[in-house]
């Protein structure tokens, strides 16, 4: 527990990480079903922001689910602490100054809403990546919706786990059939831009 336990504050602060980077810290927090596209987009967004020199950092479920998330499953429980420690790693990058995009199913809005609690106001802008089950089961990139559907998998969002959709995301990417994967990245893009996130 924390009560013995005192906060240092330090010389050089956000405020200076991000005067020195020229940039304004923030988590891109992308949502949506397994398939939806989040780590797609969310890989080719970095690569734009990347080539405009911008300093940023991908946290990926699968990825981080290899280390930091290694021991946890995809019951519910699992999945609130799962979504609890990425904020608070999401925080500590934004503290660093960078901007952090992040591209997890993030099921609950309560835990959506966390990690916009950890941050400071227009810190957390969250993208929903809003693309219909059919089409993200009609993808199914890893042959995880097929294994669910035999019941090889149990807890699988949008089969026999919950998703909550976000009520009022800062972005919200609507799914389109004629689009690419590059075009949904571009557009993105454009809209962190327009709507002065960047
Ligand atoms: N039961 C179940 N439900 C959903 N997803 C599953 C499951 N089992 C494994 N996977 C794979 O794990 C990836 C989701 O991890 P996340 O950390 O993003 O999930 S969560 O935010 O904690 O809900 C998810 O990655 P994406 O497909 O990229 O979303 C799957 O590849
Ligand atoms: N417009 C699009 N946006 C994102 N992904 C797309 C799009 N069109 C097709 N795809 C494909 O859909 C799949 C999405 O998988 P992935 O990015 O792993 O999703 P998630 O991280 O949400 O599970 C990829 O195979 C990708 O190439």
């Amino acid at each position: 527990m924390s009560e013995n336990i005192v906060w240092h504050k330090h010389t050089v602060d956000k405020t200076a990480r991000a005067k020195a980077l020229s940039q304004k810290p923030s988590v891109i927090w992308l949502t949506g079903l397994s398939g939806s596209g989040k780590s797609t987009i969310a890989n080719l967004l970095e690569k734009k922001l990347f080539d405009e020199q911008f300093k940023t950092y991908l946290l990926d479920g699968d990825n981080v689910r290899h280390g930091l998330c290694g021991d946890l499953g995809f019951d519910d429980k699992s999945r609130v602490e799962n979504i609890r420690r990425i904020s608070e790693v999401a925080k500590l990058f934004v503290d660093s100054g960078t901007i952090v995009i992040t591209a997890f199913i993030s099921p609950f809005e309560a835990d959506r809403s966390f990690c916009r609690s950890l941050l400071q106001e227009g810190e957390f802008i969250e993208v929903f990546v809003d693309t219909p089950l059919e089409v993200c089961e009609q993808r199914d990139p890893k042959g995880l919706y097929k294994k669910a559907r035999q019941g090889d998998i149990k807890n699988f969002t949008g089969i026999d786990s919950a998703y909550e959709a976000p009520s009022q995301p800062e972005i919200h990417l609507v799914y389109d059939d004629n689009e690419t994967a590059e075009q949904s990245a571009e557009r993105l893009f454009e809209l962190l831009k327009n709507k002065g996130y960047l």
